[in-house]
């Protein structure tokens, strides 16, 4: 078979990146491995052939659905629906054809399986919606009934002819849009006002205080680069300062559902004010702040981020705590420098203290893994953004010694196939 030959396949999986899984062959022969996306496994697609060049899978893309699966619902954005053109459809809601519960459920199923096939662990998981936040006078604000309408931050994109909107799916090239469903109502009426921009990237971002604040990113620098802007962001009765631009969890109920399951699990894991607490990849210190609510005054949490101005913010937003301490550095290093250097008292505290770890998609990777269990916390409670990397560092763990009782995967990415999962490890 080569590129540009349509083939029919039954869809009988689903795999990490948010593609699905069916296999062309004769009957009764295991076949050829097909990743197709804008699918939905238990489906019978015409699928067009657009990369033959491997021999383990080929990829394709849907062209007619056979027999649609009970779960398939309109495309949560209609213009990423498969009825528009392959090259006008936005990317980044690339489960919105799917029943919500039910793309919880495939998501699911995709953390399983990394956990299995990939970590070789036999650790049960849970999956659930982001948590409900009950504000101080009593009203709730929840997740939108369809999982729309929580992103708090946006990047669209300028080409060189000036068009401005998000990527297309799977590719780079820029795609104008009408809507903006996953959006905040405030940012999608923003970007709609957006009629010119130089090259590159613009971001939107409407941190606490509701009004959205656009940020340019152009390819081309200015020689002399400006202060970022300062925001306020709030969870619970906490403020959090972060540069506008800066890093902060994308759902707007996420920082505070995050907070929610890592103090559960700082909680299970009895951390108390005995130990020397580590927030690795800290940001501005969200997760230090949930080790020192659930600690008390007295506790000692040192968080670590690579960002200068973050860690910046981090120290000022842990004022409260005399035993919080922010630094600038790489985990990594960070880690093996204190391994290192760390006298009997420091060692014995640190590992009566817990390691709250939160890396980007890439994971913590095996050699900070290893480094980690090395300093021997009592607990490690690990914040994932990728199943597979979590699956990988979770193996190194386990040859540490470190064992998970469950997987608690939270989804706070509705309607694409990203999904966060809290995990707590003890000895
Ligand atoms: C997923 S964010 C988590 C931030 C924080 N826990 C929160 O929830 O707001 C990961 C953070 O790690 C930082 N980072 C990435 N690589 C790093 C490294 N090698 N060492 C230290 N920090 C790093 C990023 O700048 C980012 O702030």
């Amino acid at each position: 078979m080569e590129n540009g030959d349509v083939i029919e396949l039954e869809i009988t999986d689903v795999a990490h990146g948010g593609v699905f899984v069916g296999r062309y062959g004769a009957p009764g022969e295991r076949g050829r491995v097909v990743f197709v996306p804008d699918t939905i496994p238990g489906e019978r697609v015409r699928v067009q052939l657009v990369d033959t060049r491997k021999a383990a899978f080929w990829r394709g893309e849907v062209r007619e659905v056979l027999e649609a699966s009970p779960h398939r619902r309109p495309h949560i954005w209609a213009q990423a629906d498969l009825s528009t053109p392959a090259d006008g459809r936005p990317g980044g809601a690339d489960f919105g054809h799917i029943e919500l519960a039910h793309q919880r459920a495939l998501k699911l199923r995709v953390v399983e399986d990394a956990l299995a096939r990939i970590g070789k662990l036999d650790v049960p998981a849970t999956i659930e919606a982001p948590l409900p936040l009950r504000r101080a006078d009593g009203s709730v604000d929840q997740e939108s009934e369809d999982g729309t309408g929580w992103r708090t931050r946006v990047s669209l994109h300028v080409d060189d002819a000036g068009r401005i909107g998000p990527f297309g799916a799977r590719s780079h090239r820029v795609v104008p849009v009408t809507e903006l469903p996953l959006a905040t109502a405030a940012i999608a009426e923003a970007a709609a006002r957006l009629d010119h921009g130089r090259p590159g990237r613009i971001d939107l971002v409407q941190p606490a205080d509701g009004r959205v604040r656009v940020l340019p990113r152009p390819d081309a620098r200015p020689a002399r680069r400006h202060t970022p802007e300062v925001v306020r962001e709030v969870v619970g009765s906490r403020e959090f300062r972060v540069d506008a631009g800066g890093f902060w969890q994308v759902h707007r109920l996420a920082a505070h559902t995050l907070t929610g399951f890592v103090s559960d699990a700082l909680r299970d894991v009895q951390a108390d004010a005995d130990g020397w607490h580590l927030d690795l990849y800290g940001g501005v210190g969200l997760l230090a702040a949930a080790i020192g609510d659930v600690v008390g005054d007295g506790v000692r949490v040192t968080t670590v981020e690579s960002d200068a101005r973050a860690t910046e913010h981090a120290g000022e937003n842990l004022a409260g705590w005399v035993g919080a301490r922010a630094e600038t550095a790489r985990v990594e290093r960070w880690v093996s420098a204190l391994a290192a250097s760390a006298g009997a008292a420091e060692r014995e505290r640190l590992a009566r203290g817990v390691v709250v770890l939160d890396p980007p998609r890439a994971g913590a990777g095996q050699a900070t893994a290893r480094a980690i269990a090395g300093l021997g916390p009592k607990a490690i409670v690990y914040v994932a953004c990728d199943p597979v990397a979590l699956a990988r560092d979770l193996a190194v763990f386990r040859e540490s010694g470190y064992a998970a009782t469950t997987v608690r995967a939270v989804d706070l990415f509705p309607h694409s196939h990203h999904i966060e999962a809290v995990v707590a490890l003890t000895r």
